[in-house]
């Protein structure tokens, strides 16, 4: 303060060797033109052998080359970014926004359990103020294996957060963790705590399992959680009624971790299902999400992850708010892309499973641009531009509360799930724009790329990768 030096939360770097490649590719292009005089000039005559050989190859290598220049936009002008995360906590420490974190499942057999809360508590773990962190499940098949399964991540939780914390674990999924380590050998007591945890944590496993192949919830888990009750009702996965949980509530004084830190809030979703009305797939039910999340938490920053990736850096919602929090440049940007990371690979990925290209060259690409796509995981959006907001030169970031956390804050958890469960409700989007204007689009199979491209990069908003 006092000075008008302004120290930016993230700088943009351009790539190195940029001029080197564009006269390597202005030289191939060159070539690419030499080619199609050539062609052009000795198209047989009428009557001649090989005349549509020859046009079919004239029009195959114009087809080619066509696509060729659109690629090459795409690494014209590729930039880095670097963020300055000690910058955002001395400046914004104790005003931190709220961030609701969106997990989306469906189908326990598909996208096991085990594989699910992994990624929940991959997200419950971020290097982040617990108080300020609300992670929401959506369960499209609402299946009471799920819930479980997260009852069980929201008791182990109280072990594995401050772990973390302590040991500085990465990643926070604890399978990937336990995969990617042996016993440390390195602190004593670091050997000793990852040896009771990973026993909690196997522990764990067994009694999802066991009650996955039994096929049903034994009685006496039933009986010890009135959220199983609102399984007594259920007809079928896709014709129920709202099945809402706030399995840990942060306002809750007892909602503790083991060293006595709160636990983020952790929610249970399967949003109410009729066979006569569209559930839109996963458009559906983020938008269910964004609703029931509004009467919960209403985090100004929400997080899409879908349940097979797991957060691999906890410090990635750190990074995410230098680029939205900074005073510059952060109102014009609606969302950050992060990289995904695929594990399993073939060893020579000869078709690219891991989407290579995509995430270490075109994206970059883009963000030179103006920004990447939106790649419907691993993003960080405003709940604002999320919700339909217009982007206008004009807006300016505004972190603090709004009428509705008042509203939140008055309220018993028991409202706050009847609220909720209001929203999840079929009828509640009726004759309304969610799914146009407002939330991810409806009726296109690749709702990410037509809600990021369409709809909120068309305004004039930003993306950052
Ligand atoms: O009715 C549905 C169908 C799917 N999902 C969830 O949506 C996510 C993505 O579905 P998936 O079948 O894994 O699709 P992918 O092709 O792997 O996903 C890529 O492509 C999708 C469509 O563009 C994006 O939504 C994803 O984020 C992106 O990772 C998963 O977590 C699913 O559980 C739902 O919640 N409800
Ligand atoms: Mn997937």
């Amino acid at each position: 303060m006092g000075t008008d030096e302004y120290d930016p939360l993230f700088e943009t770097k351009k790539v190195k060797g940029r001029v080197m490649f564009r006269l390597f590719s202005v030289s191939l292009f060159v070539g690419i033109c030499f080619i199609w005089a050539y062609r052009l000039k000795h198209i047989p005559k009428e009557g001649e052998d090989g005349r549509w050989v020859w046009i079919g190859l004239l029009g195959s290598e114009l087809w080619f080359s066509l696509y060729w220049v659109l690629t090459q936009a795409l690494r014209w002008n590729p930039v880095y970014r670097h963020t300055f995360k000690d910058r955002l906590s001395q400046r914004y420490e104790k005003n931190l926004p709220g961030v609701d974190i969106f997990v989306c499942t469906a189908d326990p057999v598909l996208e096991p359990p085990m594989m699910v809360i992994n990624t929940v508590l991959s997200v419950m773990a971020y290097d982040y103020p617990t108080e300020k962190l609300s992670v929401y499940l959506s369960d499209d098949a609402g299946s009471d294996l799920t819930f479980y399964a997260l009852l069980e991540a929201s008791s182990f939780a109280e072990y594995w957060l401050p772990f973390c914390k302590k040991f500085k674990v990465e990643p926070r999924s604890p399978a990937a963790y336990f995969r990617s380590m042996a016993i440390p050998n390195a602190a004593a007591n670091l050997a000793r705590e990852f040896l009771v945890i990973k026993k909690l944590y196997e522990d764990m496993e067994n009694q999802i399992e066991n009650a996955a192949k039994l096929g049903r919830i034994p009685e006496e888990i039933r009986s010890k959680h009135k959220g199983f009750s609102q399984w007594d009702s259920y007809s079928s996965r896709r014709d129920h009624d709202t099945i809402l949980q706030i399995l840990v509530d942060r306002r809750d004084p007892n909602a503790q971790d083991v060293d006595g830190f709160l636990l983020p809030t952790l929610v249970y979703l399967a949003r109410e299902k009729r066979p006569q009305h569209p559930h839109n797939f996963k458009a559906g039910a983020m938008n269910a999400l964004l609703r029931v999340s509004s009467k919960i938490s209403n985090g100004k920053i929400i997080l899409n992850v879908d349940c097979d990736m797991y957060s691999n850096n906890s410090q990635s919602l750190r990074d995410a708010l230098c680029f939205l929090m900074d005073e510059e440049k952060g109102h014009e940007i609606a969302f950050v892309q992060f990289a995904q990371k695929f594990e399993n690979i073939t060893k020579n990925d000869i078709y690219s499973n891991s989407l290579r290209i995509i995430f270490e060259v075109e994206f970059h690409g883009m963000d030179g641009y103006g920004g990447p796509l939106y790649g419907g995981t691993g993003c960080f959006h405003r709940r604002d531009t999320l919700c339909g907001r217009k982007f206008n030169t004009e807006y300016k970031n505004d972190w603090s509360d709004d009428q509705n956390d008042q509203l939140i804050i008055e309220a018993s958890k028991n409202e706050l799930e009847e609220r909720s469960k209001e929203v999840a409700s079929t009828a509640c989007e009726e004759n309304t724009q969610w799914g146009k204007e407002m939330g991810l689009r409806y009726g296109c199979p690749v709702e990410d790329v037509i809600t990021g491209c369409l709809s909120i990069q068309s305004q004039g908003w930003k993306s950052v990768y």
